[in-house]
């Protein structure tokens, strides 16, 4: 698992690890560590020449020492002082020491046309104007100079691309475009949030000796590994009912696919029995596709209500499913809510749920869940505000031509309201929220649904957001832009209905579902288009080989 820490918990490390170590010691490792990672990129890209974007905290410290280890190298040096105090605004010991090295130093206060142009000739770019003592945004003097980095230079960004909100909390439209950022310690929010993980670029981390392995974790990301701790696998005392069953509603004579990817995928990642409850149409296609598949209601240990579950269907078959899936909302098992069904969610259920929108189905849903709470006297608070806007109206000063963070993923489904349909602009009623608002701000919004319903809200997109109180963040960002096709939604369901039917908490059943989602959906792929139901019939070997990888992986 790849855990993230807040500012607030690297600075307490960071305090503990420097009482032990002569000053400086800790800038001394993370300025070595950059500079081996900048001599290795100058390596792969036959670059010789190098700039430091030089700011007035510890992160143009960093850079200073760093490029002072590059010019001892034999590379090309230069930095430019961004402070409009110049010399004396920036970290003295290392522009001593860069001096000593024969770096060439160019205050931008005093000429900053001339900074530019040497910002332009620069091979490698290292961004050390702000790290974590940073505010969202860039001022106006560093905007130019990032603005001048040439297309074709290696950005590298000390600790955090600058101009992004360390905490991963705001977008921010001025901020630099890493093509890699180097990191100190432990991750921060930001390189694994949607906020800033596109203009975060590759990630590494340098050791630097400081310890939080006891600290809590403000944002997780699982990785391939975490599938053999946390997948269920049966024992031999295990039988088909202690394995887990799962019921499905899902599909509709109007989208009788989704009922069939569903199904799929959940008998695909093994779980232990399905039943299926629906209209004659997707019973017949289930029937065929998913002989494994019991068809009626009946004891269950999770449920999964709403892939292409047709909520305005008023024949007497579409009635009896919709009472069905009212019924398992009403029950006390848990439940994955997806597509259609979210639009039967009244508030907090008392058991485990998991809610898994994506960002126009999370909008109307706030939308019509806090109009509701707004009539009544325990209204919950509104959380965090929302902008206006998007990842795609972001625009970053040095952002390469194309560069975008990436549309949604993974949020395609058969059901009605997930065929991409999104509210058009910001609705009259006080309080509506956009798809636009919830891109803008994906955590905040998930967190405020959380706040309304109690339940574990996995938010799709480029980056899946998994959002539970009391818990880190899980980040998921494994699948490839082929997933946004319709159908995935369906599938990625049924893969949840089948761990939560096992036991597993919605927030590991949710983010252990998106990984192994995304994760097949990129073998499917294999750097070209996929289908869903490809996706649903590549869960099972994919979960195989990485349980596999545990069983190989020495002890
Ligand atoms: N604390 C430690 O022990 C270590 C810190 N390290 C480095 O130190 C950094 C943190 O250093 P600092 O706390 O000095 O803070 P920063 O270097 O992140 O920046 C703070 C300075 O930047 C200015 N500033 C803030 N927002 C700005 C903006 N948007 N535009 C321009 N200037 C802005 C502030 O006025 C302040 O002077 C880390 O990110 C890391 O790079 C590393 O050397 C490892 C050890
Ligand atoms: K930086």
């Amino acid at each position: 698992m790849i855990r993230a820490h807040a500012v607030e918990t690297v600075r307490a490390a960071e305090a503990a690890a420097m009482a032990q170590l002569p000053d400086g010691e800790l800038m001394s490792r993370a300025a070595l560590g950059l500079a081996e990672v900048a001599v290795a990129r100058l390596a792969d890209t036959e670059g010789t020449t190098v700039v430091g974007l030089v700011g007035a905290g510890d992160n143009g410290g960093d850079t200073l020492y760093a490029v002072a280890h590059l010019a001892e190298s034999g590379f090309a040096c230069a930095v430019v002082l961004v402070p409009t105090s110049g010399r004396s605004g920036v970290h003295a010991a290392g522009l001593e020491a860069a001096e000593a090295a024969g770096v060439m130093v160019h205050v931008a206060a005093d000429d900053g046309s001339a900074a530019a142009d040497v910002v332009a000739e620069a091979d490698l770019v290292l961004d050390g104007i702000v790290g974590i003592g940073g505010r969202p945004g860039l001022r106006p003097e560093a905007a130019r100079l990032v603005d001048a980095v040439d297309d074709d230079a290696w950005v590298i960004a000390v600790d955090l691309a600058s101009g992004l909100d360390p905490a991963g909390e705001e977008g921010e439209d001025d901020a630099v475009w890493a093509d890699e950022t180097v990191t100190f310690g432990t991750p921060k929010p930001v390189h694994l949030l949607p906020a800033g993980e596109a203009a975060t670029g590759r990630l590494t981390v340098v050791d630097i000796g400081i310890d939080v392995d006891e600290a809590p974790a403000a944002v997780e990301r699982l990785t391939w590994d975490d599938v053999v701790a946390l997948w269920p696998v049966p024992g031999s005392g295990d039988d088909k009912y202690s394995r887990g069953v799962l019921g499905v509603v899902a599909g509709s004579e109007a989208y009788p696919g989704a009922a069939v990817l569903c199904t799929t995928s959940a008998a695909e990642a093994g779980v232990g029995m399905l039943r299926y409850v629906g209209t004659p149409t997707p019973v017949g296609l289930v029937h065929q596709a998913v002989p494994e598949a019991v068809v009626g209601d009946g004891r269950v240990q999770a449920w999964v209500v709403g892939p292409g579950l047709d909520t305005d269907a008023d024949d007497t078959h579409g009635r009896t499913q919709l009472d069905a899936a009212r019924a398992a909302l009403e029950s006390d098992l848990p439940v994955v809510v997806d597509a259609g069904g979210l639009a039967l969610v009244e508030g907090r259920r008392a058991a485990p749920t998991v809610l898994t929108p994506h960002a126009g189905e999370l909008a109307r849903l706030l939308t019509r869940l806090e109009g509701a709470a707004e009539g009544t006297d325990d209204a919950p608070s509104a959380g965090s505000g929302s902008g206006p806007s998007t990842d795609d109206a972001r625009s970053s000063v040095n952002r390469p031509a194309g560069g975008t963070a990436g549309g949604q993923q993974g949020a395609g489904s058969a059901s009605p309201s997930t065929a991409g349909d999104e509210l058009p602009a910001r609705g009259p009623g006080h309080g509506s929220v956009t798809a636009d608002d919830v891109k803008g701000d994906p955590l905040g919004h998930g967190r405020r649904l959380v706040a309304l319903t109690g339940a574990t809200v996995l938010l799709k997109g480029a980056t899946t957001l998994v959002v539970t109180d009391g818990e880190p963040v899980r980040s998921q960002a494994d699948a490839p832009p082929w997933l946004a096709t319709a159908g995935a939604g369906d599938v990625l369901s049924g893969v949840i209905g089948a761990l939560l039917a096992a036991g597993l908490t919605p927030h590991d059943a949710a983010s252990l579902g998106a990984l192994v989602h995304g994760v097949t959906a990129d073998r499917v792929s294999g750097g070209g288009p996929l289908r869903a139901l490809a996706v649903a019939h590549g869960i099972r070997p994919t979960v195989r080989d990485l349980l596999a990888r545990g069983r190989s992986a020495p002890s």
